[in-house]
């Protein structure tokens, strides 16, 4: 079977990324190095950050290698979190606290103001190189509060057109209709004519 390597350290997008590719098998890359590898991610883009981490993971690995850099852009705040999505309560920021602080800054924003949309973009690496980079999106708002326990993030308060939260999904319907998904599919299309 093919195997393809994944530079994260974010289990949540591991475990779908995993799902979405079957029946490519999925290795996490830094199971398999034995170095102690951090990626500065220093970019101003998803697609810049996403070549940071596979051009520089793709070193330690033989073969193809995928990245993954994605968040969350809300309209009310110009886009913000955007790359900082991860850390934006700070550097080691826990997913409740980014939901909290994301529900702050909306404080007295009407649901018609709330628009977001989550980007995921993939970058496929192979031997320090950046092959092709792929990008998805979906379109929600952000709730009033949290709802729903799957998923990662800010799923609790992604508001999707039927009236749940991405949180509140099974993990099959969220990989139906993710921002990961779009990517991905992408990247599969590109894969069966090269891999
Ligand atoms: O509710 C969510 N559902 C998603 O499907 C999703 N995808 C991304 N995000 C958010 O955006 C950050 C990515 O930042 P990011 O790309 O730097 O990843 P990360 O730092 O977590 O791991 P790594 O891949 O860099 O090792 C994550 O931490 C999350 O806060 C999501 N939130
Ligand atoms: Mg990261």
């Amino acid at each position: 079977m093919k195997k393809l390597f994944v530079a994260t350290k974010n289990k949540g997008k591991l475990k779908e990324i995993a799902e979405i590719l079957k029946p490519i098998e999925v290795l996490s890359a830094f199971d398999v190095i034995n170095e102690n590898v951090d990626v500065e991610e220093s970019g101003a883009t998803f697609e810049e950050n996403a070549k940071l981490k596979g051009e520089t993971l793709s070193k330690f690995v033989e073969g193809y290698i995928i990245a993954d850099d994605s968040g969350l852009e809300v309209d009310a705040l110009n886009g913000a979190p955007g790359v900082f999505s991860a850390r934006f309560a700070g550097e080691n920021a826990t997913d409740e606290e980014n939901n909290r602080l994301l529900l702050d800054k909306l404080k007295g924003v009407p649901l018609e103001k709330r628009g977001a949309k989550f980007v995921c973009v993939i970058a496929l690496c192979k031997d320090g190189e950046t092959v092709a980079t792929f990008r998805g999106e979906c379109e929600g708002r952000i709730a009033f509060e949290m709802r729903g326990s799957n998923g990662f993030g800010y799923d609790p308060l992604f508001l999707l057109s039927d009236g749940r939260t991405m949180a509140e999904l099974e993990a099959e319907e969220k990989n139906e209709i993710s921002h990961r998904r779009k990517a991905l599919e992408q990247l599969k299309f590109y894969l069966n004519n090269e891999f």
